[in-house]
């Protein structure tokens, strides 16, 4: 899938979060790095059209995308989202919140709905999961399964805004195991992360938002190898201060 971003700016109210957002690349896997506040989910909402920029062109696989209602909804169709946490529903099953999306939104019938997401626990250990309710799951299991949710509906596109952030260490690895393998297979995603090292090994691409534009794109292995901007270097030295 190819995305073309052409001077995307977004304001809330005075504030102004984009400014002149300019891309154009074959999406395969990107990673969205920088500090903290800089637009960064804000952004990942505007490709997956949960949010209107306030000016600028966005085209997807070289159709506009026009931020009315009738294409966001068939921008949406295509795509799985994932975000931090929180994502599923507490009075329903494991089981249950995969395949309600695939029941009410695609008309899937309820058997093949079932075998769908069945597979998908075969594949990633969650079998002995299926019948357990959140509050009975552990942070990274319930983390696996809203991906098992986002990626059933087969998109064109997953994006996944900080889905480590909430999880302990322990946790962590197996979540990021899980959309390695989603990347093998070629599924498409941009992920918004604060962890490099998946960034750096997992994602072909890096795009670095700070101070409401991007500053720097390009091959995730150029990018740690050889930043440019002293905005990059600096990031880069911080967050990496205290690894051991
Ligand atoms: N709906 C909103 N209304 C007003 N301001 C908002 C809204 N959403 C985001 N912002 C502001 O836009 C700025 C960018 O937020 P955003 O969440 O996109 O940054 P981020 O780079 O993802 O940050 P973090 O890494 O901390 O999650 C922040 O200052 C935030 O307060």
């Amino acid at each position: 899938m190819n995305i073309e971003l052409k001077n995307i700016c977004k304001n809330f109210g005075d504030s102004i979060v984009l400014q002149d957002i300019n891309y154009e690349d074959d999406i395969n896997s990107i990673a969205i790095i920088g500090p903290s506040g800089g637009g960064k989910s804000t952004l990942l909402r505007i490709i997956g059209g949960l949010l209107t920029p306030s000016s600028g062109e966005m085209y997807i696989d070289g159709k506009k995308i026009n931020f009315d209602e009738k294409s966001l909804v068939m921008l949406r169709r295509n795509i799985g989202f994932v975000f931090q946490s929180k994502g599923l529903f507490e009075h329903l099953t494991a089981m249950e919140n995969v395949i309600l999306p695939l029941i009410h939104t695609f008309g899937i019938n309820k058997p093949d709905a079932v075998q769908t997401a069945g597979k998908l626990f075969d594949r990633f250990g969650l079998s002995r999961e299926k019948d357990k309710y959140p509050s009975q799951l552990s942070g990274g299991q319930q983390q696996r399964i809203s991906i098992a949710r986002s990626v059933a509906i087969k998109p064109k596109l997953l994006l996944l805004d900080e889905p480590t952030s909430a999880l302990d260490p322990e946790y962590t690895g197996e979540v990021l195991d899980m959309l390695n393998e989603f990347q093998n297979d070629g599924l498409d995603s941009i992920i918004v992360t604060h962890e490099m090292g998946f960034a750096k090994n997992s994602c072909d691409k890096i795009i670095f938002l700070a101070e409401n534009t991007i500053l720097e794109s390009g091959k995730s292995s150029k990018i740690f190898r050889e930043p440019k901007t002293k905005q990059l270097i600096r990031f880069l030295d911080k967050i990496l201060e205290w690894k051991v």
